[in-house]
């Protein structure tokens, strides 16, 4: 099967990144035969490569070829040790990642009207959820694992917090839920154990069918090409190393991600007008937003030896999730658990932990809904193959409200571990280790052993007109400029409290139809 018609050097729409948001906008605007779109990708395909299909073996994606591995600047406050991974293939990080599926809160959408995004409101958003094509089901009854079982009974006895059968039932008509612990939904086949990615999705079934649908794949876009304000196409490099243009008679679409898109408008001269002369990059346009606002969800981790090996049964290692919420005054949970049936072991091993068997150690990462430190990426070189630095600022925000709340999840963990049926499979405690209990013991671990929960986003979000920080306004269109849009994970206003990527599928969604009303 030929995946697609051979590059031709015009089209209405050039999208850069075959990825997430990508993935749907592409077979959205190609439903219209008359509607003609070249999608720029780095990565190879998907179709067929098991090793990406197969959900169970996503941890074995990251660092390896699929992997652009973005490094961070040193984090005197965290851990500078810790790699972005980001995926090159298509689907993008929808195909290495864990796949782990909820709607944003309504109280979510709420901050990103008030952030200026005029027609993000929860009733939007989820209306564009409810199409999202890909297969979201709660962990199926064969894949759930009888320690999770038992940590889910655990973690509501200890905490007072609901069994939820459903996440995204309780999200998606009922604005959210405040706290509760369950098996987590998961886009996946269950019969298969097969992703159902952005590409599987929305790619694999119109592949080779669409002759309006050109997929350019191992080429990398290295810069914008303008005609006056307006983006006429991209210069990329081909698998091959050939260098052309491809060019755009109506938008081209930026779809590379929280990392690689504001990186590729910074290249192309649009950006903070001082740090691209610093550079050495001619200003097309002023926008100071462009890298800032850098956002993630942090987490830290504690781990422990069981006392018999975890059964094998799972969908990914990684699949029950509890919500807490301390600060009663706002209806979304302000501390989200993830729990890993594995030892997640990189930053407590770099810190001289040891590490149990590989079926012998279960870990909680608690993590940070709603982090108030605030980052930014910006070019040390106007090389497109030299990658951007990227300072999260972990820990910083004055009122330590981030290293609290991992304080805080380490101590919830702990009551946890010591709650039956639970308690009962824990041998002991490998990290942080039982003489580490004060609440400055505990953040000095936190932090040193923190990682991501891969979410980076917001370095080009989206704002009302007279917002200077603003880089797109709420139809995604580049302020300042004509034919170019952002449709990913940089254009949030602020983090979803979850995990992003429906959020991500649903901008997709509403970005198709924001092209073709403009169109
Ligand atoms: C390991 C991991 C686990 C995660 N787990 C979950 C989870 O379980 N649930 C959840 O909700 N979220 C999860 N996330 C986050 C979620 O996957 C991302 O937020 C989301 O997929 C981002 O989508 P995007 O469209 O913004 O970018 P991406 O999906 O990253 O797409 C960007 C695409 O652009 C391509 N590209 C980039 N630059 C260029 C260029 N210059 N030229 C050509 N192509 C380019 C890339 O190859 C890629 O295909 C995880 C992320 C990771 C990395």
């Amino acid at each position: 099967m030929s995946a697609s018609p051979p590059p031709a050097s015009a089209y209405d729409y050039v999208i850069v990144g075959g990825g997430t948001a990508g993935s749907v906008i592409a077979a959205r605007l190609t439903e219209d035969p008359g509607t003609s779109v070249c999608v720029i990708e780095g990565g190879p395909s998907d179709v067929g490569l098991e090793r990406v299909l197969k959900l169970r073996d996503w941890l074995g994606l990251l660092g390896g070829d699929l992997d652009y591995g973005y490094t961070t600047v040193e984090q005197p406050r965290g851990n500078s040790h810790i790699v972005h991974s980001r995926a090159r293939v298509l689907g993008g990080c929808s195909s290495h990642n864990t796949l782990i599926s909820f709607r944003p809160f309504a109280r979510d959408l709420d901050d990103w009207v008030a952030a200026g995004a005029d027609g993000w409101d929860n009733a939007t958003v989820q209306s564009y959820a409810d199409r999202i094509k890909c297969n979201i089901t709660p962990v199926a009854a064969k894949d759930r694992n009888e320690i999770v079982r038992d940590w889910i009974d655990a973690s509501a006895k200890a905490t007072g917090v609901p069994v939820i059968e459903d996440f995204n039932a309780a999200t998606s008509h009922g604005g959210g839920f405040a706290d509760g612990v369950g098996f987590l939904s998961i886009a996946y086949d269950p019969h298969t154990g097969h992703r159902s990615s952005a590409s599987v999705a929305y790619l694999h079934p119109v592949l080779g069918r669409r002759g309006n649908l050109t997929l350019m794949l191992e080429t990398w876009a290295d810069r914008i090409v303008f005609d006056g304000d307006r983006a006429a196409g991209v210069e990329v490099t081909t698998a091959d190393g050939e260098r052309r243009t491809v060019r755009a008679d109506r938008e081209v679409i930026l779809c590379a991600g929280a990392i690689d898109t504001p990186r590729l408008l910074l290249l192309s001269g649009v950006g903070p007008a001082a740090d691209l002369r610093e550079v050495g990059i001619g200003v097309r346009h002023d926008l100071p937003g462009v890298g800032e606002n850098l956002l993630d969800h942090p987490e830290s981790i504690i781990m422990w030896e069981t006392v018999r090996p975890v059964p094998e049964n799972t969908v990914m290692d990684s699949d029950g999730g509890l919500f807490i919420r301390r600060d009663t005054t706002d209806p979304r949970p302000d501390l989200m658990f993830h729990i890993y049936q594995i030892p997640f072991d990189d930053n407590t091993a770099r810190l001289g932990y040891d590490s149990p068997g590989p079926r012998n150690a279960i870990c909680m990462t608690p993590n940070i809904p709603r982090s108030r430190s605030r980052g930014k990426l910006w070019l040390t070189s106007s090389d497109p193959a030299v990658k951007p630095a990227l300072d999260f600022r972990y820990f910083t925000d004055p009122d330590d409200y981030d290293a609290t709340t991992i304080v805080d999840g380490l101590k919830i963990a702990r009551e946890i571990a010591a709650t039956e049926p639970f308690k009962s499979w824990i041998k002991r405690e490998v990290a942080p280790g039982p003489a580490v209990t004060t609440d400055e013991e505990l953040s000095e671990y936190g932090r040193r052993a923190a990682h991501t929960v891969y979410h980076p986003a917001g370095t080009c979000r989206i704002g009302a007109d007279g917002d200077p920080m603003a880089v797109v306004d709420p139809a995604l269109r580049v302020r300042g400029l004509s034919g170019l849009r952002v449709a990913d994970a940089s254009v949030f206003p602020t983090m979803p409290s979850p995990n992003p990527m429906v959020t991500v599928l649903a901008i997709g969604e509403r970005a198709a139809d924001l092209i073709r009303a403009d169109r």
